[in-house]
């Protein structure tokens, strides 16, 4: 109730600055919900001068709004023809704009919508541990000062003969391709606590990127918080390499002979400093910061903390005895014992035969879902975007309507708390969607299940788990509009 009339005030108060109905609910909802009012405002008022008068009144200065703004991106309009409105209006570009186009690709559940949430600071694509959470490709869009990158979320790589055997949508199929065919740099994402697939990249995720070996890609060794023993971090970078970066040669070195014998790098375990010097057990741990390129890989901070101990840290540096070959390829050099791990198809193998890829520009080991080294990724994709047109508005923070939002947001959820096949055979769709008198926003689902059975599941004792659904998607969506959102879900069962 206090929270209502401190909103219903603050409300009036931002009216009288001159801002819309809608626009004040937001930001008093923003306002009270935590300080996003500074992203909102900058989103806002940035554009048509009202920045002094809410700045005034919120004791913000435009430094301060801008800085706080790239921590808290726009919020998505709840009405579609607002967002269609936004999605077609000429981009606020400033003269020296630039922008990235990102295409985030990998094997289902690697992480792909977890990363690119966090990326853009909010969350709009739905995750779950379900594999095909996302089932076509959407776009997220950061925008920090002249900068524009606009991330291409993709379903998770298939190939055609699962697609057919699983009967799946072509959108899985064909969506992964279409945004990396339009992306100026592809994320190459791997889930490195999956002990069956982080060994070797999927053959879709190679053909792909054999297809395209001119455009710009960056490996992205995902879930390291899941990972005990941080030296395999090395171990499985030089695999999924190939042993090269940024056409230069990987050499791995570790102060103690903490990776197995059976290593494939366990001939190039030197045990030894930079100077040669055999190293003892308590002196400072080696790490792989800036070993490539000199550009940031591998912060101890950020990995340590599960660590048994920094003995677990293996070194890794480059050397330069590699050569570009004329296509702009990658040649080993003779014999320089390099780390390159033993039986690896050779440089220009077929898809099929080979575990990694040669040309990746960087590396980066980060955890989407705790955010650690995102931020490291997200300043690297800065530093990558080029002079040229923005694709949208700078209030823009996703493709997606407001009802696909929703859609994808109650999907997420299904597909989290039921079994097996049951989520993957459900029918959404929305019958309500409408604002209410104080600018809340009402919803009304229809989730349509094939069997009974399956309709008692959803909804759960004395309708527990439907119940839990609303209120957690409900909140989701409070998070994205920044409005209060009232949300029923209703469940029927397939005549
Ligand atoms: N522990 C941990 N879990 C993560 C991390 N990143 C993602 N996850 C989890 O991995 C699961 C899959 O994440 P998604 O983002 O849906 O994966 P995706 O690649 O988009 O999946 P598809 O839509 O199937 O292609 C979810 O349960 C996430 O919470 C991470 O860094 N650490």
């Amino acid at each position: 109730m206090a929270a209502a009339l401190g909103r219903a005030w603050l409300c009036r108060v931002l009216r009288n600055t001159g801002l819309g109905p809608r626009a004040s609910r937001q930001a008093a909802f923003a306002f009270l919900q935590n300080d996003r009012i500074h992203s909102f405002t900058r989103s806002l008022a940035s554009h048509d001068g009202r920045s002094s008068a809410l700045g005034k009144i919120l004791s913000v200065t435009k430094q301060e709004t801008e800085d706080v703004g790239r921590q808290y991106p726009p919020a998505v309009s709840v009405s579609k023809a607002e967002q269609d409105y936004l999605l077609l209006h000429q981009p606020d570009q400033p003269e020296n704009s630039q922008v990235l186009r990102v295409a985030i690709i990998g094997a289902p559940n690697a992480g792909k919508s977890t990363l690119s949430n966090r990326l853009l600071g909010r969350k709009v694509f739905p995750v779950s541990s379900k594999v095909h959470t996302t089932r076509c490709r959407a776009q997220g869009v950061i925008t920090d000062g002249a900068t524009q990158i606009v991330l291409l979320d993709t379903p998770g790589l298939i190939s055609a003969v699962k697609a057919k055997r699983h009967n799946l949508e072509k959108s899985l199929l064909d969506d992964p391709w279409q945004s990396v065919k339009e992306a100026d740099l592809v994320l190459v994402l791997v889930d490195i606590s999956d002990h069956w697939t982080r060994n070797k990249l999927h053959t879709e995720l190679l053909k792909c990127l054999s297809k395209y070996p001119h455009l710009p890609a960056v490996l992205v060794l995902n879930k390291v918080d899941l990972l005990k023993n941080k030296g395999l971090l090395l171990e499985l970078t030089a695999r999924l390499t190939e042993g090269v970066v940024n056409n230069r040669k990987l050499k791995i070195k570790s102060r103690f002979n903490s990776l197995p014998q059976q290593s494939t790098l366990s001939r190039n375990v030197s045990g030894k400093d930079r100077t040669g010097r055999q190293e003892r057990g308590d002196g400072e741990a080696p790490i792989a910061t800036g070993a490539w390129d000199g550009e940031y890989v591998m912060n101890k901070n950020a990995l340590s903390e599960d660590s048994p101990g920094d003995s677990e840290f293996p070194h890794a540096e480059v050397s330069t005895d590699c050569v570009s070959g004329s296509d702009g390829s990658v040649q080993q050099p003779a014999d320089t014992g390099s780390a390159r791990p033993q039986g690896l198809a050779g440089q220009h193998g077929d898809s099929k035969h080979r575990e990694g890829w040669p040309h990746f520009k960087e590396v980066f080991m980060l955890s989407a879902v705790n955010g650690e080294e995102v931020e490291t990724l997200q300043r690297y994709l800065m530093t990558k975007a080029q002079p040229g047109s923005w694709d949208y508005h700078s209030a823009v923070v996703t493709d997606q309507s407001p009802q696909e939002i929703c859609c994808n947001l109650i999907r997420e959820r299904l597909l989290e708390h039921l079994p097996q096949e049951v989520p993957y055979n459900i029918i959404q769709s929305t019958e309500l969607w409408e604002e209410g008198p104080s600018g809340e926003l009402r919803i009304l689902q229809n989730i349509t299940v094939a069997r009974k059975n399956h309709a008692r599941l959803l909804i759960g004792q004395g309708g527990q788990l439907i119940g839990k659904i609303a209120r957690d998607v409900g909140q989701d969506l409070m998070n994205i509009f920044l409005c209060d959102v009232q949300l029923k879900l209703c469940v029927k069962v397939k005549k």
